[in-house]
């Protein structure tokens, strides 16, 4: 099954993401809140990508009931994550403003371009496989962080929106999703994709931690 072969493909990159600093010291409640802050205000950006690569695999969807499902995680992600983060944003003074004034870094847009760059390459299966990552990883990485705990309030809130029961139902349609779009043809490439992503996924954290901006500021 493609969801079998893409998950053990990419075990060492998960354990990276799973024991990255970033991981740690959220747990552990040492996480600067300012880097949790910087986190969120890309993560934004991120998801709003992801919502909009939801809407044109959809459009791109020939099976009927897949591109239903796949409109329905638009849905989801906006009502669910998104609001979620709305939350987060007042406690930690984020604004629309603010979001809008802040760049998306580098590492950030290099990881929304591939997820673009897999539909237009591999279609609907590539945008699948490249979104999968995202669902499944944070879904780990939750279970793990449960059982533990952060004794930081917003951290905690943070590794509960990750392992409320309604996320592992949307968990098996996830991969029941990605393994009827794989086919023996396009196999390799997606998992590819799905790698490629998990390797974004590890290096968002970095991208976080280290605050990443652009060596050279945008022009105004
Ligand atoms: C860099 C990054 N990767 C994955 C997620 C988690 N995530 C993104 S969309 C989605 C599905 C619907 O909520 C999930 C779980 C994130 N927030 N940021």
């Amino acid at each position: 099954m493609f969801t079998d072969t893409a998950h053990a493909a990419t075990r060492a990159l998960w354990l990276a993401s799973k024991r990255h600093p970033f991981i740690q010291q959220l747990q552990a409640g040492t996480l600067p809140r300012a880097t949790f802050r910087d986190y969120l205000i890309q993560d934004h950006h991120y998801l709003l990508e992801f919502g909009r690569l939801y809407d044109l695999a959809a459009e791109r969807c020939q099976v009927p009931t897949q591109a239903a499902q796949l409109r329905a995680n638009a849905a989801d992600l906006r009502q669910g994550e998104i609001a979620t983060r709305e939350t987060f944003f007042a406690e930690m003074a984020i604004t629309p403003a603010i979001i809008a004034a802040t760049p998306v870094a580098p590492t950030n847009y290099a990881y929304t371009s591939h997820l673009y760059r897999s539909l237009a390459t591999a279609g609907v299966p590539g945008a699948v496989a490249g979104l999968l990552p995202c669902y499944w990883l944070y879904a780990e990485i939750g279970e793990e962080l449960a059982t533990k705990g952060s004794p930081v309030p917003i951290y905690q809130a943070w590794i509960d929106s990750y392992t409320a029961s309604d996320y592992a139902n949307a968990m098996t349609d996830q991969l029941a999703l990605a393994n009827a779009v794989a086919t023996p043809t396009n196999q390799a490439a997606l998992c590819q994709i799905f790698k490629r992503s998990s390797w974004y996924e590890l290096n968002f954290w970095q991208m976080a931690l280290d605050h990443e901006q652009w060596t050279v500021a945008k022009p105004s």
